[in-house]
């Protein structure tokens, strides 16, 4: 009190400059306006040292931003802390002063004028300009990300809207599954969460190649095989929000393309159950409407119409699967970036070629019943068994029967959850299941054969389902998987487009 802030400020920076001609520091201001702009920087770096653990002060401010269920520290007025980076040591100072009333601008500032100061010491400038900066907004942006949480947003009002005139309706989602707690083939996942970081990352390629910046994954496969959770791992993941799509909600395509004008970028738009919620007798009508003269064949497939003007063969009040696939596909799918359509069905047979084909649905993924490996992660998840904790006859039982057994994640989840108080019984007891689906499995495959139709049928059946989209999207990932080697299928999905 005896000492007023601003002269205070005022006194610091005047001994800052003398200083600067002896002393081995230099010295960084970042004020929170850069006079007309926020400067994001400023922000970045509280949100920076919010995390640092070093902050010891008997001061601490504390906030909670919109939205978020986590409580963030700050360095409180006229505080300071050490931070090294790289093993380079320099001192923050967060450096608060009454603003002066006389300075004219063009629109209302804080009353404070707030900043930081970084201290380094003059042979670490090239560091601290270089690489530590850019290592503060870059953490940054992750706090954020994991201290925001994730909203869902849903189209289950139908078309009505808002009092702020919004399509959507969100609740915080917090789906605690992850991928680490997804069960699958590990390496399948492994290819997954590197095309979505892959995607993530990619702004810089989507521009050069001049696509557009979006990734559509269909995820298939028998109920029960995770492709709901899969979603949740993916949102968790990448830190994006999610739109579910009620398509029975919609009752037009224009309908359609406002809700996906209203919805943001980082997020992924969800379509459940693909097969049933698009009336796949639209193709028909479509057909039937002529196919214009449109010289793009695909469309000419099911949309007779080029992308973006969806309406007019939406008629009626049902919405087209042209309308649809210029939602994920047109022109419309633009307005806004970095965004994951994922469409799920459980049979994938019953899909319009249309919607299968590639830059479509760049990714087919095969969620299935349990192989072992995917097993090991349920019996981590739910009894915190790792491979050892079983023993090791038991682990080679219940290998020998998994692949017969077909037993779905969600089946073999629940007899482990019914039993999660006595461990060893629940794994008797999940090999009891599986044995019991493998003879029956067995047993009607012996029948099947009896009845001369073989079980390579099926099998064939099986391949051609992954091979049937028309331009080729194999299920690369399924096939490596299942040790399947067809060679020469390491283009990514990208070139295959081009
Ligand atoms: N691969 C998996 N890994 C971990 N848990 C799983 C997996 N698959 C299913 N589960 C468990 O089973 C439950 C049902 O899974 P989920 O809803 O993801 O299935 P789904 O494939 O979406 O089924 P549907 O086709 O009926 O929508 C989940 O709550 C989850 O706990
Ligand atoms: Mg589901």
């Amino acid at each position: 009190a005896v000492f007023p802030p601003e002269l205070r400020y005022v006194t610091l920076k005047f001994i800052h400059r003398i200083c600067n001609w002896f002393s081995a520091y230099c010295y960084y201001d970042i004020t929170e306006n850069d006079g007309v702009n926020t400067n994001e920087l400023y922000n970045a770096v509280q949100l920076y040292l919010s995390s640092s653990a070093s902050i010891t002060g008997n001061r601490v401010s504390l906030s909670r931003g919109l939205n978020s269920s986590n409580i963030t520290f700050g360095l409180s007025n006229n505080d300071s802390l050490i931070d090294t980076f790289n093993g380079v040591k320099v001192l923050w100072e967060h450096i608060v002063t009454p603003r002066n009333s006389q300075t004219f601008s063009w629109r209302p500032l804080p009353e404070e004028k707030r900043g930081f100061i970084l201290r380094a010491k003059k042979i670490n400038k090239g560091i601290v300009l270089t690489s530590y900066l850019d290592f503060i907004m870059e953490k940054a942006n992750e706090i954020r990300r994991k201290n925001q949480d994730r909203l869902l947003y849903t189209n289950s009002r139908g078309g009505s809207l808002d009092s702020r005139g919004h399509p959507w309706e969100s609740v915080p989602f917090k789906h605690p599954s992850t991928f680490e707690t997804l069960a699958m083939c590990p390496k399948k996942k492994a290819e997954i969460m590197s095309d979505l970081l892959d995607f993530a990352k990619g702004e810089s390629f989507y521009q050069r190649t001049g696509r557009a910046w979006k990734r559509g994954y269909l995820l298939y496969g028998p109920p029960g095989t995770g492709k709901s959770s899969m979603i949740a791992a993916m949102a968790n993941y990448l830190g994006y929000d999610i739109y579910d799509l009620e398509l029975t909600e919609v009752h037009t395509n224009s309908e359609l393309r406002k809700l996906l004008m209203k919805t943001s970028s980082k997020s992924i738009i969800v379509i459940e159950d693909i097969d049933c919620s698009i009336n796949l007798t639209n193709r028909k009508n479509n057909n039937s409407t002529g196919s214009g003269g449109s010289n793009n064949n695909s469309y000419n497939v099911s949309s007779p119409s080029p992308p973006g003007s969806g309406e007019e063969n939406g008629g009626g009040n049902t919405i087209t699967l042209s309308g649809l696939l210029n939602f994920t596909d047109g022109l419309w799918s633009c307005c806004g970036s970095e965004r994951i359509f994922v469409f799920t069905t459980n049979h994938i047979e019953k899909l319009d070629p249309a919607l299968l084909r590639s830059g479509r649905m760049d990714m087919h993924i095969h969620m299935s019943y349990s192989s072992f490996a995917a097993l090991k992660i349920l019996l981590k998840n739910y009894l915190g068994y790792d491979d050892d904790d079983v023993e090791k006859k038991i682990l080679e039982q219940l290998e020998d029967v998994i692949e017969m057994a077909e037993m779905t994640p969600a089946d073999i989840s629940e007899v482990l959850i019914k039993n999660r108080r006595n461990k060893d019984k629940a794994v008797l007891e999940l090999l009891e299941a599986l044995r019991t689906r493998a003879e029956r499995n067995n047993n009607n495959a012996v029948k099947l054969s009896r009845e001369n139709c073989t079980v390579e049928d099926e099998e064939q059946e099986k391949r051609a389902l992954v091979e049937s989209p028309k331009e080729g999207v194999d299920d690369q990932l399924q096939a490596k998987c299942d040790k399947e080697e067809k060679g020469g299928h390491d283009a990514n999905d990208d070139e295959k487009v081009l």
